[in-house]
């Protein structure tokens, strides 16, 4: 980065949450400790999922929490924006370029029980019959139906401090909220966390959502200056296994928003040609949590492009084992007006992609 070029103020586009803004703070502190002449301007901006605390999530549709940082960014408002990868659409507006993913967090969702309980539970599986879940994600409601179906599920909004709230109001009568470890962690709330939730969790656990504990960094696809600058934080392993992730959920939205879970994992030891293999695992399931199809493949990856294929292949075997049906099920729910009863879920259509 030239020295007149430490000059010009970087702008930095980020949702208000006390996690965005607090993320924003991390990169900034890696970028300034390579270039400690460059100057940074925060530029916090409310998205539509923030603005409409009310509204459950599946109806705020896609871009909920990205649309209004994009086109600060695509009217060169803010010079690059801070998102958690997690919150992307699979594709970017024309002109902008998702440039960087940084070293990931914790991937993993967490179940934390409400205060009110005390030390009663220590997992999932200590809950009785009808006890109430706190998610707005359908792909946790849906792997969890599968693994749970005795627990009853409820929508719960807002940012995490709103959500930890409402998750020890008695009158709300939550049993407990699953949340995103990586938020957890960064905001120093780890006390609150009772179990770590994966594909291997005893009684029943919970594939992560694409790109859940990394920060995607989107920038304008010809702004040198800016990406070469993003260099620094940028983490290739998770870059890749992004990639793979959110290759995987381009290919099955096909027509639709799908409650998927995904977890990928770089296998120790190098091939001969220095490559690493790179192993996905995804699900696709029913809203119900009735019907499912899993998958897993290895690949050697070494390049953006070998993820992006990794991800587009085992997505097509999930489709050609009997997913389609699922996808199809939902679409049928989106193409539709208002609520459609889908199993034992009621769901209302338009809704967007499940985190
Ligand atoms: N919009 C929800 C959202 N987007 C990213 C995170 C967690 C942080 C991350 O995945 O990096 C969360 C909160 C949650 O799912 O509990």
């Amino acid at each position: 980065m030239s020295a007149e070029s430490q000059e010009q103020v970087i702008r930095i586009g980020t949702r208000r949450s006390k996690l965005a803004l607090k993320q924003v703070d991390l990169i900034m502190a890696e970028l300034s400790a390579v270039h400690p002449g460059a100057k940074f301007e925060v530029h916090p901006i409310a998205t539509m999922g923030d603005k409409d605390k009310v509204t459950p999530l599946p109806q705020l549709g896609k871009g909920l929490w990205t649309n209004e940082l994009e086109a600060a960014l695509v009217q060169k408002e803010v010079d690059f924006i801070v998102h958690c990868l997690k919150d992307m659409p699979t594709s970017v507006p024309a002109g902008c370029l998702l440039g960087c993913v940084t070293k990931r967090e914790d991937p993993r969702d967490v179940v934390i029980f409400s205060a009110r309980h005390g030390d009663k539970y220590k997992k999932l599986a200590d809950l009785p019959a009808g006890s109430v879940v706190g998610t707005s994600s359908v792909r946790r409601a849906a792997q969890l139906r599968r693994w749970y179906p005795g627990l009853e599920f409820k929508d719960v909004r807002g940012n995490i401090e709103t959500r930890l709230q409402k998750c020890d109001d008695e009158e709300l009568g939550y049993d407990c909220i699953i949340l995103a470890a990586a938020g957890l962690h960064r905001m120093n709330y780890n006390a609150r966390i009772a179990q770590y939730l994966e594909s291997g969790t005893e009684g029943g656990g919970m594939l992560h959502a694409v790109g859940q504990g990394a920060l995607g960094l989107e920038v304008r696809e010809n702004d040198e200056r800016i990406l070469s600058m993003l260099k620094v934080v940028e983490d290739t392993p998770t870059m890749m296994a992004g990639f793979a992730e959110r290759s995987l959920l381009r290919t099955l939205e096909g027509g639709c928003s799908v409650p998927i879970g995904v977890e990928t994992t770089w296998l120790d030891g190098e091939e001969e040609d220095g490559g690493r293999k790179l192993k996905i695992v995804a699900t696709v399931v029913s809203l119900d949590g009735k019907r499912f199809v899993d998958g897993e493949m290895v690949q050697e990856v070494a390049s953006l492009a070998q993820a992006d294929s990794l991800g587009k292949k085992l997505a097509q075997d999930l489709v050609d084992r009997g997913a389609q049906k699922i996808l199809d099920e939902i679409n049928k729910v989106r193409a539709g007006p208002g609520a459609v009863k889908l199993g034992d879920v009621t769901v209302n259509a338009t809704a967007a992609p499940a985190v």
